[in-house]
C-alpha cells in the first residue's frame, strides 16, 4: 500500500431494496497504482465502480478522491479527475463520428480550447495508446475491437484524470489482443501516473496488470493485499479456489489421444 492515496473507499455498502449488493467494503488506491477488484459474476464489482464514478449513490460509507499533495487542483468536477472505460466502447462511441472527431470532442470538454493545442493533444493521445493519425480519420466500425478499446482509453485520458475505472475493459477481447491493450495500459500508467481501478473476473488479467488485489464474494471483501501475496500465497480458501480454476502461464490443454 502506498502512502500517497488517490482514492479512499471506506465501509461502502450498497443496498437495492432489501438486497445488499456491496457490504462494508474498504480499500485504498495509491497514486499511479493499479488495484484489481476481482470476483465472480454478481460479486458487486460493477456496483462499486458505479458508486465510485458517481453513477449511483452509496447506501452508506465514504468515497474520497484525494487531491495531489501540494497541488492547487482547481479541477473540482469529479468527471475531470476520474473517468470510466466501459467493457464495450461501441456503446459509447458514435458510429457516425470519426475517431479523431471523438477525441477532439473529449479534449474540448476537458477545457483545451485553442485549435492547435487541441489537435496536438489528440495526436499525443493517439500516440499514447499506439494509434496513428491514419486511425483518426476512420469510423469506429473500421477498427478492430482492440483498437476501439484503445480509443476508449485515449478518450478517457483526454482530461488527464487521476483515476481510470476500467470495468471489464479487456474481457471481450481475444487473449493476444488483451495482452496488447494491457501493455498499452501499463505504458500509459508509467508515462502519465494515472491510477487504475481495474474491475475483472479474470485472474489471468489480474496477473498482468495489478499491484493490489481485492477479492469480492457476494458483495463482501474476502481478501485484500498485494498482487504478489494474493496471487502467490492466498489466505482465503475462496481465492485459492478461484485461482485453481484459472489457467496459469504456460498452461496447455492436454493433447488429445
Ligand atoms: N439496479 C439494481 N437493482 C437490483 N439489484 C441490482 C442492481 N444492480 C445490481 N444488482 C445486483 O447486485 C449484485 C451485484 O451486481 P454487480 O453488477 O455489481 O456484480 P458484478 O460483480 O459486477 O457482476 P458481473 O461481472 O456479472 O457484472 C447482483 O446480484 C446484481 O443482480
Amino acid at each position: 500500500m502506498t502512502r500517497d492515496s488517490v482514492l479512499i473507499v471506506e465501509q461502502l455498502t450498497k443496498r437495492y431494496a432489501d438486497f445488499t449488493a456491496v457490504a462494508d467494503v474498504s480499500f485504498t488506491l495509491g497514486r499511479g497504482r493499479t488495484l484489481a477488484l476481482v470476483g465472480e459474476s454478481g460479486a458487486g464489482k460493477s456496483t462499486i465502480g458505479a458508486v465510485v464514478t458517481g453513477l449511483t449513490s452509496a447506501t452508506s460509507g465514504r468515497v474520497e478522491l484525494v487531491a495531489e499533495a501540494g497541488a492547487a487542483d482547481r479541477r473540482t468536477r469529479r468527471g475531470s479527475r476520474l473517468q470510466l472505460v466501459p467493457q464495450d466502447p461501441y456503446s459509447t462511441l458514435d458510429p457516425r463520428q470519426s475517431i479523431g472527431s471523438a477525441l477532439d470532442e473529449a479534449v474540448t470538454l476537458a477545457g483545451r480550447m485553442s485549435r492547435a493545442d487541441r489537435s496536438a493533444r489528440t495526436t499525443q493521445l493517439l500516440d499514447l495508446v499506439g494509434l496513428s493519425s491514419e486511425h483518426a480519420r476512420l469510423l469506429p466500425r473500421s477498427l478492430s475491437g482492440g483498437q476501439r478499446q484503445r480509443v476508449a482509453i485515449a478518450r478517457a485520458l483526454a482530461a488527464d484524470p487521476d483515476v481510470l475505472v476500467l470495468d471489464e475493459a479487456v474481457s471481450a477481447l481475444d487473449v493476444s489482443v488483451q495482452a496488447q491493450v494491457l501493455n498499452v495500459l501499463n505504458r500509459v500508467q508509467r508515462e502519465s501516473g494515472t491510477a487504475y481501478l481495474f474491475i475483472t473476473h479474470d485472474f489471468a488479467v489480474v496477473r498482468q496488470i495489478a499491484d493490489e488485489v481485492l477479492v469480492l464474494r457476494g458483495g463482501r471483501a474476502v481478501e485484500y493485499g498485494s498482487a504478489d501475496q494474493v496471487l502467490g500465497a492466498p489466505e482465503a480458501a475462496y481465492t485459492r479456489s478461484l485461482l485453481d480454476a484459472t489457467p496459469r502461464p504456460g498452461w496447455r490443454l492436454p493433447s488429445a489421444g
